[in-house]
């Protein structure tokens, strides 16, 4: 933004911004459909999954009426839960998923349904690692 105010160019405007983080991870099995070998077979991982949220608002949430929290920690750790009780914990992805269940899809539908549960403005990153020398990044922030 670029503005003139008493002859000073003000050229930025800066806005407060919190980021947070948080880490969790789940174990699933999965195969990869239509994958010419070893992944196509019946295997399993542990799975590491980080959610970064970044706002320039706080709000308010399930838990606490008043505006404090970008959003609560818990909306951004679904997937860590039970398989039985709505996560991927314990799991079988493929019929926990619409989609192939590639570390990019995974990411993706982790994203996708973490923005239903959270404040639109939120800009969410999904970093999944499907081994501990493998993982990706899923974001809506423009790259
Ligand atoms: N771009 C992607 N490539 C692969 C994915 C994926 O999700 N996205 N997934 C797999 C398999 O699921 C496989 O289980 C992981 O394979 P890999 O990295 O080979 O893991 P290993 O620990 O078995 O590594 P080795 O080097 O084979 O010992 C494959 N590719
Ligand atoms: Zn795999």
């Amino acid at each position: 933004m670029i503005s003139l105010i008493n002859d000073i160019k003000i050229t930025d405007y800066i806005m407060p911004t919190w980021t947070l983080h948080t880490e969790f991870k789940f174990d699933a099995a999965h195969f990869i459909e239509g994958y010419d070998g070893k992944c196509g077979r019946m295997h399993g991982h542990s799975y590491k999954v980080k959610m970064t949220a970044k706002s320039n608002k706080l709000n308010p949430s399930q838990y606490l009426e008043t505006p404090d929290m970008v959003c609560d920690f818990k909306e951004l750790k679904w997937a860590a839960k039970d398989s039985e009780k709505g996560g991927f914990d314990h799991g079988f992805l493929n019929e926990l998923m619409p989609e192939n269940t590639t570390a990019e899809r995974i990411a993706e539908f982790i994203h996708k349904e973490t923005k239903s549960r959270i404040p639109g403005e939120i800009e969410l990153t999904v970093t999944v690692w499907e081994t501990e020398t493998s993982w990706v990044e899923y974001t809506d922030k423009d790259v």
